[in-house]
């Protein structure tokens, strides 16, 4: 079994270890103002590496990083100020930080939110406390800032930082990035859809990652403030956001040392040319933000990237969520009761009543637009139902979200294969079982793809394989129910058959009921325990395929066009 997931960095701890080992020797070879500077544009990168764990990773585009840095400068200020141990300032910056990410990712990254949600209010956010931080004098001291003492040792200091960064970047790669946390954020970046409908909560996911950046950030901002001195309000504002930005897309997303490797390189060049280009060193770093996202969309570790790291997937139990119980559970998989999904300000499902029983086989027929992909969509939780109910298992799910409905037992695949882009065949059966279970029963053809192309991308299989690869992951849950929308498009008569087999074999080995929106009349006739034609939202017919294809109401409104 393959159980590998891809490639997000060259053996990223090696390349940690040894890059902190030849950065231990700095102060050996320079004198302590270069020393401190050295130290800064780490401390720097380590904010860009917690940017990246939100952006890079998780794939949320965030414009205020810079709050969390400042929190935990001003922590460090303030424990200055008030005469007490720093790591009460740090404890408080922390928690500040945790409570406002988890605030502001709770808020902007629902699933209704698009990603340009979370953009503007990070960028409000970050506004907001650099005006807090220019009149609340009295705490923050204003524009003029607070001070903080300079290191005594110049070396130890440094030394110390780079432990610190280093031990923040080997907990991220190993608590996080090489656990479930950074597979689930692989796979919401790549498809947020199929993530869903996998049992990922990607709401919850993104929260999470967001909070950790925060909480990244805050330390490299505590740990920067002595060699800052004054701690002022542009440490928490916007240009400091939107540097860090241009740090992480020059040194390279979702890779371990890209942002340290984009914010030493800024660093030094502002240094280098502040005397010679003064403030034109911004629209400099702005040219070089667009070409890096234009020509090198991994940055400078892109380019001397080979092979990328990969995690070993721990298949967790399998757990369904407790929700509230219908009275009369009985052998009914999935119910709608008077199910209504308005769009466009029509509705589409109108007042649906559908009764799907376990191991059953239920091909829908119907004509074009007659709301065949919507009723799965409803079903599936990717869209909102207007009114009715639906109940999978005696459990109601109405309005629960698509994650939700695939931990209760409902799994689904896509008129066009949803898969993750880059990532090979094993990738995605690792990643299905990492949200499902490992001992997931599989028609023996999958079983042999799995085997035979699981190093292979899939952007290199066909379009027949996608689609067996698409169903084989909706299996790894081992659901109680199988949507399938249009499973035979495109497929060969041959591979429809095949298709047949697979899905009877499926249903004996497993018990598993399968709804299946189907325009191939053969293929339905060969399949279905029960036919059920649906026209304009509502059942038109339904019976055996003998029954519902005599109906003249059907011949009249779909079959006669077939
Ligand atoms: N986002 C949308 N806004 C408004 N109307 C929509 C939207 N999506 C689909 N519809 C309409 O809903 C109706 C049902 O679409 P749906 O895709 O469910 O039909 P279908 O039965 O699956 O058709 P097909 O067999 O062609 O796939 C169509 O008339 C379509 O135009």
């Amino acid at each position: 079994m393959v159980t590998m997931m891809p490639k997000l960095m060259s053996n990223g701890g090696y390349t940690a270890v040894l890059g902190a080992s030849v950065l231990a020797l700095v102060p050996f070879l320079v004198g302590p103002f270069q020393v401190e500077l050295v130290a800064l544009a780490l401390l720097y990168g380590l904010f860009a590496f917690g940017l990246d764990v939100a952006w890079g990773r998780a794939g949320i585009v965030t414009i205020g990083q810079a709050i969390f840095f400042g929190c935990g400068a001003y922590g460090i200020g303030l424990a200055a100020k008030s005469d007490i141990w720093a790591g009460w300032g740090v404890l408080g910056a922390l928690a500040v930080s945790c409570i406002v990410a988890a605030a502001i990712g709770g808020a902007g990254l629902r699933r209704a939110s698009s990603p340009s949600t979370m953009a503007v209010l990070t960028l409000a956010m970050a506004l907001l406390a650099e005006k807090i931080a220019i009149t609340w004098v009295g705490v923050t001291g204003g524009s003029n800032g607070l001070f903080v003492a300079p290191p005594s040792d110049a070396n130890l200091y440094y030394w110390s930082a780079l432990a610190l960064i280093t031990l923040v970047v080997l907990a991220t790669k190993m608590c996080v990035f090489d656990r479930r946390l950074g597979n689930r954020l692989t796979a919401i970046r790549l498809n947020e859809q199929q993530a869903e409908h996998l049992g990922i909560g990607t709401h919850s996911t993104r929260v999470v990652a967001f909070v950790i950046g925060a909480a990244i950030a805050t330390l490299a901002g505590a740990m920067a403030a002595p060699l800052i001195t004054t701690v002022t309000p542009d440490r928490v504002g916007i240009l400091l956001s939107t540097q860090a930005l241009v740090w992480v897309a020059l040194g390279g997303r979702g890779t371990l040392v890209g942002p340290f490797a984009g914010a030493l390189v800024a660093v030094y060049g502002q240094d280098a040319l502040a005397g010679s280009v003064g403030d034109y060193y911004l629209l400099i770093l702005g040219v070089l933000f667009v070409l890096s996202v234009l020509f090198m969309p991994r940055g400078i570790v892109g380019l001397f990237e080979k092979g990328e790291y990969v995690a070993p997937i721990k298949p967790p139990d399998f757990r369904k969520p407790r929700l509230a119980q219908d009275t009369a559970t009985t052998d009914i998989c999935l119910e709608t009761r008077d199910l209504v999904v308005c769009m466009g300000g029509s509705a589409i499902i109108n007042k649906l009543d559908l009764s799907i029983r376990s191991s059953e086989i239920v091909c829908i027929i119907g004509p074009n637009g007659a709301g065949k992909s919507t009723m799965l969509n409803a079903i599936s939780g990717q869209l909102p139902s207007s009114n009715g109910t639906i109940l999978l298992r005696g459990s109601y799910v109405t309005g629960t979200s698509s994650s939700t409905r695939a931990r209760v037992g409902l799994s689904r695949t896509f008129q066009v294969p949803s898969l993750f882009p880059e990532l090979t065949v094993g990738d995605h059966m690792a990643l299905a079982r990492q949200e499902g279970s490992a001992c997931d029963v599989q028609p023996e053809r999958y079983r042999r793809l799995e085997q035979m192309r699981g190093d292979v991308p899939v952007g290199k299989l066909s379009l027949g394989e996608r689609r067996m690869l698409e169903i084989s992951m909706a299996l790894a849950r081992r659901p109680d129910l199988l949507l399938l929308d249009e499973p035979a498009a495109g497929l060969a008569r041959n591979e429809s058959e095949l298709l047949v087999e697979d899905l009877k074999e499926l249903r004996q080995g497993t018990g598993c009921a399968i709804v299946c929106v189907e325009h191939d009349m053969e293929l339905v006739r060969k399949l279905a325990d029960r036919v059920i034609c649906l026209h304009q939202g509502r059942i038109l017919k339904e019976g055996t395929m003998d029954q519902v294809s005599a109906d003249p109401d059907v011949r009249r409104s779909y079959l006669g066009q077939r």
